[in-house]
Formats: structure tokens, C-alpha cells, sequence
């Protein structure tokens, strides 16, 4: 690999992190904070299952490969069950977790039931990272800290229980006793760091920190090549993305996109190229459809937009997007659709 190790006694380290946290939690931005403009994609595949790699941070330091997770939800279609076995899955091949927890919201639900999971993630650290820490003052910033550090306390020490619950029953089941061990004093999540990825507070100090608990490792990656094929997958996730910002509300996760083909149009001059992309958005039911395409076409036009924007951004040039809704009637519970749409 092209990329040179840093000199000096400090090891270089590579590896992977996950940015997991409720909706509007700050995690995109603050992975565009992370990588920087540039978003980053590879021939390699990781050896994750799921594919997408947000970003890949270089540093003098090391290398950090950010995937993504599509979202920790509770199950309830098929899709749902995969999602949480594939985000597991990608969990625990990950090296470090980061836990998004916005300063300026009231810890809720939502991110009980996150930290809760990523807690029972075994063997890696889960870092909280409080995020748009620019949007209150000292006071509050502090009382979130206090709360989100009592928050990691909370559910590593359920956790912990748990684990002792079961290598209880394990035991039992065996014939033997076991004596569950009490919850150590220090359990909670392994840093809890504030961060603000629009005035940029803190942003190398968390690349640095998540870098430090990645293994010694050659880079991962090399800087900067690009291919087709998971740029295939980036513009349908970009697509994807573009059309849940707009329809969230209405429809959760009944959505897949398929990047169909990406061809640079002919007889352009050659320092203003442009590529014609085909993407194909799935719904379930024709009721869905609709609700995609808008009145007289008007979602549509916005998702298109939105979409052109970002891969406009990825690609480096002018895009035309050819967006075509269709329907995969019951697709979210056929397992073998749900691979061909790279779930
Ligand atoms: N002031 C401020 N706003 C931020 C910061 N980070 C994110 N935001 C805003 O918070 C909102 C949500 O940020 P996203 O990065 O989209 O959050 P996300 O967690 O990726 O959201 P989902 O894609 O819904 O899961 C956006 O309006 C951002 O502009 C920050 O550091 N400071």
C-alpha cells in the first residue's frame, strides 16, 4: 500500500467505528465533519456484511474506516428482524462504537434503547459523544454530560447483570452453582467526549480518541481510489436518504434504492463532464407510490434534487438523475428480494 506509516515511536492504528444515535442525533454531519469534504470510497470491501462505508478518516496517527448502521430499531417485519441482525453483525466486527446523544435534547427512549443495545455489544467500547455542543452554554452542556455519563452507567451495569443472570442459568442448567458476580463500581461507557461538528469544538480530539482504541494496523484502505461498484451503492444509498428525509413520517423503512447504471454522456465538453445515473426506488404497495411521487410529481422533483445534489458531490461532476418509482409488492418480506436490494 501506498500510504506511508507515520514515523516516531507512536504505532499507527487502523480499524472501524460505528456513529450510532437516534434520528437528528447529528451523525452524518458529524461524520462529514470526521472525513472532511471529500467522502471517501474504496474498492476494498471491509469485512463487515453490511456495505456501506461512510467515510475513511486519514490520519498521521491512523486510519478510520466510519460504516454505517442502517438504524437500531425494534422488530417488526422481516425487514426490521434483518436490519437488527445485520446492524448487530456489523456491531461486533466494528472496533469502537460511538454513541451520539445531542447536548441540546433531554436524554429520551429512543436513546436508552440505543445505548442499551450497543451496550450489549460484548468486548468493544462504547464511546458517548455528546454532539452540537455549540447550541447550549456551559450550564447545560454540563448537566448533559453528568446525565449521559450516569446514562452509560445505567445500562452497562444492566448489562452486566444480564450476563451474570444467564451464566447463572447456564450453570444451573448443568448442575452446577454459580455465583453471580456483583457489578463493578467503574462500569459505564469508556469516554463520554463533547464535540460540535458545525464550529468544529473537539472534532480531531474524537478522531484521536477513537483512533487510540483501534488495533496497531497498517492502513486499511489506500488514500483516495475510487471504482464503480460501491459507487453504485453509494448514490441508491444517497437516493435512499434523500427520499426518507422526505417521507419519513409516512414511510419508515418500506424503501430500497438500486443504482441501475451510471454512464458519463458522450460529446460533453471535457472539463464539464457529466453522468447520466439510473436509480430505481422500490416501495411496497402502490399506495406508497404515490406518496413518493407527491402531487403532480412534486416529492419527486424535491427527492430528485436533493438526491442530484449528493451525487453531484460524490462524483466530483454534473449529474442527471433518472429516478423511476416502482413497486415490489411484498418485498419486505421475501428474503430473497430483500438481498438483491443489497439488504
Ligand atoms: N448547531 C448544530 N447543529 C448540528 C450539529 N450537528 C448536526 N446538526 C444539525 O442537526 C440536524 C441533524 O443532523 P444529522 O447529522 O442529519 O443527524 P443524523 O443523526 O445523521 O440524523 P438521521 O440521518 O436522521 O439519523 C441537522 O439539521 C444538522 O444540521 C452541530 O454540531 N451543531
Amino acid at each position: 500500500m501506498g500510504t506511508e506509516f507515520t514515523a516516531g515511536n507512536d504505532e499507527f492504528r487502523a480499524g472501524f467505528a460505528v456513529l450510532a444515535g437516534r434520528p437528528n442525533a447529528g451523525k452524518s454531519t458529524l461524520t462529514n465533519a470526521l472525513v472532511g469534504e471529500k467522502i471517501a470510497i474504496t474498492s476494498n470491501r471491509p469485512q463487515t456484511t453490511r456495505h456501506t462505508i461512510r467515510g475513511i478518516v486519514h490520519r498521521q496517527d491512523g486510519q478510520l474506516v466510519l460504516v454505517d448502521t442502517p438504524g437500531i430499531h425494534r422488530p417488526r417485519t422481516l425487514l426490521g428482524e434483518r436490519l437488527n441482525d445485520l446492524v448487530s453483525e456489523t456491531l461486533s466486527e466494528v472496533d469502537v462504537l460511538g454513541m451520539c446523544i445531542p447536548a441540546d435534547e433531554k436524554i429520551g427512549p429512543g436513546d436508552r434503547y440505543i445505548a442499551a443495545q450497543l451496550a450489549q455489544v460484548h468486548g468493544s467500547p462504547v464511546v458517548a459523544i455528546v454532539t452540537k455542543t455549540d447550541t447550549v452554554g456551559r450550564r447545560e452542556l454540563t448537566e448533559q454530560l453528568i446525565a449521559v455519563e450516569a446514562l452509560g452507567r445505567e445500562v452497562m451495569a444492566a448489562e452486566f447483570a444480564e450476563t451474570e443472570r444467564r451464566k447463572g442459568i447456564r450453570a444451573r442448567k448443568k448442575g452446577r452453582s454459580y455465583e453471580a458476580r456483583p457489578v463493578p463500581p467503574d462500569v459505564g461507557f469508556t469516554d463520554v467526549i463533547p464535540v460540535s461538528a458545525v464550529d468544529g469544538f473537539q472534532v480531531n480530539e474524537l478522531a484521536a480518541l477513537l483512533i487510540s482504541h483501534m488495533p496497531v494496523s497498517p492502513p486499511l484502505y489506500p488514500d483516495g481510489e475510487l471504482t464503480d461498484e460501491p459507487e453504485l451503492t453509494m448514490i441508491a444509498e444517497l437516493v435512499r436518504e434523500a427520499a426518507l428525509e422526505s417521507a419519513r413520517d409516512e414511510l419508515p423503512h418500506s424503501l430500497a434504492a438500486v443504482c441501475e447504471d451510471m454512464i458519463p454522456r458522450e460529446g460533453r465538453p471535457e472539463d464539464d463532464p457529466m453522468v447520466d445515473v439510473h436509480v430505481s426506488l422500490y416501495v411496497e404497495r402502490p399506495s406508497q407510490k404515490a406518496i413518493v411521487i407527491g402531487k403532480g410529481g412534486s416529492r419527486l422533483r424535491e427527492i430528485g434534487s436533493t438526491a442530484r445534489r449528493s451525487i453531484e458531490k460524490l462524483l466530483g461532476t454534473k449529474v442527471y438523475l433518472d429516478l423511476h418509482v416502482k413497486v415490489a409488492k411484498e418485498w419486505q418480506r421475501d428474503p430473497r428480494q430483500l438481498s438483491r436490494l443489497g439488504f
